[in-house]
């Protein structure tokens, strides 16, 4: 099948950017094309129509190209939980935890075999392939290993482009070092050079870029230009260099970043409110006076909940809640805000029963079996009747505590599935299932809303379009940029 593979010199460098840019602009051009990478590793993934649970950066690929995304185009996902080790995502399933050492001895074949299998399923749907890779494909210790780069390229014997991040400095040396330690076949694959991210005056790069075209043979087929961040970091490390484009908004919203945060996607389309000033706080941080604190989904929720306590972060959201402050979490933060979580299996880290935030009457068990699903519900808060889609990854089960505060009174389901989230009778402490609630436009506004007429701010409109919408005119922007600066011509098979 023809294929394209984008590999970086680096992690960072923007390959799943330029790869949903790419995916854009040749599904324009009238190509059936769909991404692939074989394995990714990260935090934020997606829910298929079919249950499956892939990165979440393949999933943007997909709608780049006007596709719906499928297992087949992330087949392994790696989702870090700390202590060197991973839950591994086959095909959309999880199939168990493993750590780096044993990564290689338990999964190498299957993982082959599983990535071979979906570029066989996708090849009958598809005309073209838009490969990223991952990291960089010339880690000498690690590429007998490597399941997602050259290997790749090879196998489908793709045109390849090498990104290089020139922001961060030695793009030259990286280019040219990357080269020089690819095998000649896997070098002879390599077809053009692309450096991101370029922000300096374009006329001072160009005996430089003569230079590398005559050192390395290869032509440099593009100068991207920086582009402002458009879309989620892939990892958590990102996070940490982010910093919100805003110096203030009308709301202030606080999310906390847990250690092992997961699906910050979800927050995406708060980050793109105008009126809203999103913030990721660190649990040593302090957690200030913002109009809503969220606790974000976790990969090990009592790990980072041990760690919420151990900082006093715990206590600084309880006061917060106490004071009449906003609370809500998604995920695992839902799972924090109940009166107990336990592993009594060790599925996540250590084994064991702890105390939550007692925000909630509710208590967790953390079980074998993953929930991963996508939903469409109706809302009961902050408005009654709104329809609302998202999904659900989730290995914990919660169930309502027997006490005298669960007094039906006292809480009311979010949605029309009582088992997707509770609100408090203040309408203050709120916790879901659902990711990806904040892409519905109406009930995202309905609920800034409220927040709003606390702070005797006017009401924002909330007949808006899901996010979605929102994130069509992002893929176009990026599409056009990055069509205007690389030449795919030397690259697109005929
Ligand atoms: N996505 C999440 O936040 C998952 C929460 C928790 N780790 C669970 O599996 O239940």
């Amino acid at each position: 099948m023809k294929a394209i593979m984008v590999v970086g010199t680096t992690s960072h460098a923007g390959k799943s950017l330029l790869s949903a840019a790419i995916c854009r602009i040749l599904a324009r051009r009238g190509w059936r094309v769909a991404p692939f990478k074989g394995q990714n590793m990260a935090l934020n993934s997606y829910v298929t129509t079919s249950g499956g649970e892939i990165g979440y950066a393949q999933a943007v690929q997909a709608w780049a190209a006007g596709v719906t995304p499928t297992v087949d185009m992330n087949p392994i996902l790696l989702k870090p939980q700390g202590n060197m080790t991973s839950q591994v995502i086959l095909k959309g399933k999880a199939v168990g935890r493993v750590s780096a050492t044993d990564y290689y001895e338990q999964y190498f074949e299957v993982g082959w075999q599983a990535i071979t299998e979906s570029l066989q399923h996708l090849a009958a749907d598809f005309d073209l392939l838009v490969c990223e890779g991952a990291g960089s494909p010339a880690e000498i210790n690690l590429k007998h290993r490597d399941l997602t780069n050259m290997r790749v390229a090879k196998h489908l014997n793709a045109s390849t482009l090498l990104v290089v991040d020139i922001d961060r400095g030695g793009a030259f040396a990286h280019v040219v070092g990357t080269l020089e330690l690819l095998e000649p076949e896997e070098r002879a694959l390599i077809r053009g050079i692309v450096i991101n991210k370029f922000r300096g005056q374009r006329s001072l790069l160009d005996s430089g870029i003569q230079w590398l075209e005559e050192r390395t043979g290869i032509p440099v087929l593009g100068v991207i230009p920086w582009i402002e961040e458009v879309f989620p970091a892939e990892d958590s490390l990102d996070l940490l260099e982010r910093k919100s484009h805003k110096e203030q908004g009308e709301l202030e919203i606080a999310v906390i970043r847990l250690p092992r945060i997961s699906n910050f996607t979800d927050f995406d389309p708060l980050e793109a409110e105008p009126s809203v000033l999103l913030k990721y706080v660190s649990p040593k941080q302090d957690l200030g006076h913002p109009d809503a604190v969220i606790i974000p989904g976790s990969k090990t929720t009592i790990a980072d909940l041990l760690i919420l306590q151990r900082t006093g972060m715990a206590e600084a959201i309880q006061q917060y809640a106490a004071a009449g402050g906003t609370v809500l979490g998604i995920c695992g933060g839902f799972q924090m805000l109940g009166k107990f979580l336990a592993d009594p299996e060790g599925v996540e880290g250590e084994a064991g029963r702890f105390k939550g935030l007692s925000l909630l009457p509710i208590q967790t068990v953390i079980t074998g079996q993953k929930i991963a699903r996508q939903r469409q519900v109706v809302s009961n808060f902050p408005q009654v009747g709104l329809p609302v889609a998202g999904y659900e990854i989730h290995q914990g089960r919660s169930r309502l505590v027997e006490s005298p505060d669960t007094a039906p009174n006292t809480y009311q389901a979010l949605f029309d599935d009582s088992s997707l989230g509770l609100v408090d009778n203040y309408q203050s402490v709120w916790g879901t299932y659902l990711h990806g609630i904040f892409d519905n436009g109406a009930w995202r506004r309905a609920w800034l809303n409220r927040l709003r007429q606390q702070r005797g701010l006017k009401s924002l409109p909330t007949g808006v379009s899901n996010y979605r919408k929102q994130r069509e005119m992002v893929l176009n922007t990026l599409a056009a940029i990055v069509e205007a600066n690389l030449d795919l011509t030397k690259i697109l098979p005929s």
